[in-house]
């Protein structure tokens, strides 16, 4: 019986099980599972060390697993590699400075087994005007374009990017996304590492926290935000003496509290527990906002709890 390729290979841009990778005694990527759809645009965060650029050296095969497995569309990193289904833009590794920006491009799409063509290339990357310069002559932010056109030469199923728009400015920021985003829009999955969190909050459909080589959350940005449960109060009182100000910092399920003048900012685990009890001190809040907590918010609790608990 001949079959096709089986449903779950069908489905997967990328999975990793119980992968692990140490440098010496360093644990980079520590048991990490996942799974990435064909058209998720993912958000891979985390602080510094946290495995970000190890996942993706994993994923790219540059590195090999000491144990568990990473596939891409089902085969090896390299297999999918050959085949050009995966365009890569790397923080490492410096480009070729002898040759022109459209030499390099050229190159790049003649490599390529499902090429575009050079000028839509240029075009897309918003360096047709500077083609012409030497690769050494440009500046960050240039490199940065010149680097998301390699990764773009033919036509890939996943996009890989490793903190693509450090250096780039607002409007070449805003520029890269958008075209990030059509390139999902056409069934590719994009997986980017960063560190800029309003990027991930806009643009990612899904966000993976890796801290010390493991996934503390996988979900939407929104889903993420409720994750870390934590909330924002503020309010004004008449008046705060030394007294009532010592009270408040007694406040159950506080994370933080600044006061200012007559008003009141604070972060709660339980927001209504800590309103509830700020009543029953006999004041009376006015003004009083609770928000959620923006997604760098929520990213700092949730890596500064896994800390904490880590510690103990
Ligand atoms: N080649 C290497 N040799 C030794 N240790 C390494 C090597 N590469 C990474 N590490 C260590 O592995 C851990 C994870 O590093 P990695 O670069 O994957 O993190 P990251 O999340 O990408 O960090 P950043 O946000 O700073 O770029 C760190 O503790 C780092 O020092």
């Amino acid at each position: 019986m001949t079959t096709t390729s089986a449903p779950t290979v069908a489905t997967s841009a990328v999975s990793f099980e119980r992968v692990t990778k140490s440098y010496d005694d360093v644990r980079a990527v520590d048991g990490l599972t996942l799974d990435l759809r064909p058209g998720e645009t993912v958000a891979l965060l985390g602080p510094n060390g946290a495995g970000k650029s190890s996942t993706l050296d994993l994923l790219l095969g540059l590195r090999r697993p000491d144990s568990g497995t990473v596939r891409v569309f089902g085969t090896s990193p390299r297999e999918a590699i050959a085949e050009g289904r995966v365009g890569a833009m790397l923080q490492s590794g410096g480009l070729m400075g002898e040759v022109t920006v459209r030499e390099l491009v050229e190159l790049a799409c003649a490599l390529h087994p499902r090429r575009h063509r050079v000028s839509d290339v240029l075009a897309r990357a918003g360096i047709t005007e500077i083609a012409g310069r030497k690769v050494d002559k440009l500046s960050g932010g240039q490199e940065q374009r010149v680097r998301f056109a390699l990764a773009t030469a033919g036509a890939n199923d996943l996009i890989v990017l490793d903190e693509p728009t450090t250096g780039m400015d607002v409007t070449a920021r805003q520029a890269f996304w958008a075209t990030m985003r059509e390139q999902a829009d056409q069934g590719r999955a994009v997986l980017f590492a960063t560190h800029y969190l309003e990027e991930a909050d806009a643009i990612a459909d899904r966000v993976l926290v890796l801290h010390r080589g493991r996934l503390l959350a996988d979900g939407t940005a929104a889903e993420i935000k409720a994750k870390a449960g934590a909330r924002k109060v503020s309010f004004d009182l008449a008046e705060i003496d030394a007294d009532l100000a010592a009270r408040l910092r007694e406040l159950p399920f506080l994370t933080s509290l600044d006061v200012a003048g007559r008003t009141v900012r604070l972060q709660s685990a339980d927001a209504d527990a800590t309103v509830h009890a700020l009543y029953g001190l006999g004041v009376y809040p006015y003004n009083l906002e609770v928000a959620g907590l923006g997604l760098e918010q929520a990213f700092v609790a949730i890596t500064a709890a896994e800390e904490a608990a880590s510690a103990c």
